[in-house]
């Protein structure tokens, strides 16, 4: 048998990082910077090449078309995103082509090993990593650090499954037999959408890799910052030069990669609209897609529930990552006999929730993306009380009392009442912590009203009864349901929607099906039989 670690020169385990992010205040490798952990939210600004490709950073050329980077939590320039063209887009699929048909021919547990190292040194560099997310995208630190640990394990998840990935053997009449090969597809680009940029590139590429393909990955272009990380990552894991490539840019980038005719497969995770788009483009190669897209989840709690655990659901449903998280189940339907317990609870742990600087421990809630996001949000708030919503608590824009955060995209959390079903906020993806309050009397006419939408990525039900439980999840039209919780995804389960929320799956045993193809192989024993 062939070993991979140890005998190839080609591609070594281990490889010397260094890092290529400088600081105001020091010039010194990020990664291997014990001090990294003291960088606080404004000081750093990040001047290298965001891209990689052929095992290396590459700046960007085009100089002239960049686009500033803002730390959302303070407003400041964080870095320039210089978009890809044509050119460079094409040196990072050949790039990934290249790898491609060495890293396909490993075994698959030769491949495994060096999945594992890579979610390893991420492990190992959590923190470091944890607080670059938080500074580009402004979400507290305590769940950036979450994040990076769902990467690791997803990393570490399709490594435990790169070397069972195995064919069929089926004996055919006389002696002759057919067999099945599990084959990767080729190039598989991936789109990423900003709200957990480390992650999803860790989502997409863990299983692309795994079953043997190689990845050009593009990243939001409001949150570039991460995603080289994770590829120097893998590089010093040992992966072949190429194997996992970031282009930046935004969207004339991501159509010039779903337009590559070396392209195999597109994974998005994004807006519905920009889904409608990639799927469109894509079908003109006939290139396999996954669009993990939208949602406008129910989340519905039965008088019978466990009323804390209910009141922390919905918490958990709204307001992780300031409410900009696609499975959040932004409409709460609590039966009519518990509205007032509930929505007294709800209001005051809304009020409780800590928002400021989000690389402080203390913080629970940090900064929006973006200024015009931050406006959109404040505009669907402002439409729900035209349209007869009523604001229990927050909406507002969020001053701090630290001089550094008062450019920062702010919001202190936001429950409506009075809501009903025709209303905007109700109907369309707010992406903000804003949740929406409804009330209901029957299971019949919930499930009908939960329904009642084009979306269907998640849900969730709160209820003792157990009957009830698992016939509201049978009936909710939805990639997901949790019981009596809301927004657990541990890496070995299945993620992803119904309807326009999009289709295939991220993560779990059923994601090899998305990134692999299966060949059968027709063996004959016998004599041709000949009708002609
Ligand atoms: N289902 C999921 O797993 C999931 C996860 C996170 C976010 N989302 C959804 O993402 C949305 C928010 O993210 P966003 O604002 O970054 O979404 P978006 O659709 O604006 O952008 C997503 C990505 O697509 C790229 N893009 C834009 N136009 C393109 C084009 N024409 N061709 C190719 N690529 C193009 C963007 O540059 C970005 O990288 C929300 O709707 C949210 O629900 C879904
Ligand atoms: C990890 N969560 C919270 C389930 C979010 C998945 C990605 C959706 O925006």
């Amino acid at each position: 048998m062939k070993q991979w670690i140890g005998k190839s020169n080609e591609f070594p385990l281990r490889t010397q990082v260094t890092s290529h992010f400088k600081f105001k205040m020091a010039q010194t490798p990020l990664l291997s910077l014990p001090e990294f952990r003291n960088v606080s939210t404004g000081s750093l600004v990040v001047k290298e090449a965001l891209n990689f490709w052929g095992g290396a950073r590459v700046q960007g050329k085009d100089t002239k078309n960049s686009e500033p980077v803002y730390e959302p939590a303070t407003g400041r320039v964080l870095c320039d995103l210089i978009p890809c063209g044509e050119e460079e887009v094409d040196q990072a699929i050949k790039s990934a082509h290249s790898a491609y048909l060495k890293w396909s021919k490993l075994a698959g547990i030769e491949r495994a090993r060096i999945l594992l190292e890579a979610a390893r040194i991420i492990r190992e560099r959590r923190d470091q990593i944890a607080i670059l997310e938080v500074i580009n995208n402004g979400k507290s630190i305590t769940e950036a650090k979450v994040d990076i640990d769902v990467a690791w394990q997803c990393i570490e998840y399709y490594a435990g499954i790169a070397p069972t990935l195995a064919g069929q053997h089926i004996q055919l009449p006389g002696g002759s037999f057919a067999y099945t090969r599990r084959e990767p597809l080729g190039v598989c680009v991936g789109i990423g959408a900003w709200n957990y940029p480390f992650q999803i590139a860790a989502w997409k590429s863990a299983p692309a890799l795994a079953c043997g393909n190689a990845m050009v990955f593009k990243p939001s272009p409001m949150t570039p910052v991460t995603a080289v990380i994770l590829a120097e990552i893998y590089k010093e894991a040992g992966v072949p030069d190429g194997l996992f490539n970031v282009v930046q840019g935004a969207a004339e980038t991501g159509s010039l990669l779903c337009h590559h005719p070396m392209v195999a497969k597109v994974s998005f995770t994004g807006s519905v609209p920009t889904g409608k788009k990639v799927m469109e483009m894509s079908a003109k190669g006939v290139k396999q897609v996954t669009l993990e897209l939208g949602g406008k989840s129910p989340l519905i709690i039965f008088k019978d529930c466990e009323l804390e655990n209910a009141v922390r659901g919905a918490l958990m449903a709204n307001f992780l990552t300031q409410g900009e998280v696609c499975c959040n189940g932004t409409r709460v339907f609590v039966q009519r006999d518990i509205m007032k317990p509930f929505v007294e609870d709800v209001v005051k742990r809304t009020k409780a929730i800590a928002v400021g600087d989000p690389l402080l421990d203390g913080t629970r809630m940090g900064s929006l993306i973006s200024k015009p996001h931050m406006e959109k949000v404040l505009g669907f708030i402002k439409q729900a009380k035209e349209q007869g919503a009523t604001v229990l608590c927050g909406g507002e824009p969020f001053v701090s009392s630290d001089p550094k955060l008062k450019g920062g995209y702010f919001l202190s959390p936001c429950v409506l009442d009075n809501c009903r079903d025709d209303m905007t906020c109700v109907k369309e993806e707010i992406f903000g912590p804003v949740m929406s309050i409804l009330p209901f009397d029957t299971e019949e006419e919930v499930l009908q009203r939960a329904n009642n939408t084009t979306f269907g990525l998640a849900s969730g039900v709160f209820t003792r009864d157990i009957s009830r439980a698992h016939r509201v999840a049978e009936n909710l039209q939805a990639g997901t349901c949790f019981i009596n919780n809301y927004n657990v995804s541990p890496v070995e389960v299945p993620f992803g929607g119904y309807k326009m929320s999009g289709f295939g799956r991220e993560n779990g045993m059923v994601t090899i099906e998305y990134y692999s193809q299966l060949k059968t192989v027709v063996v004959e024993m016998g004599d041709v039989e000949n009708y002609f």
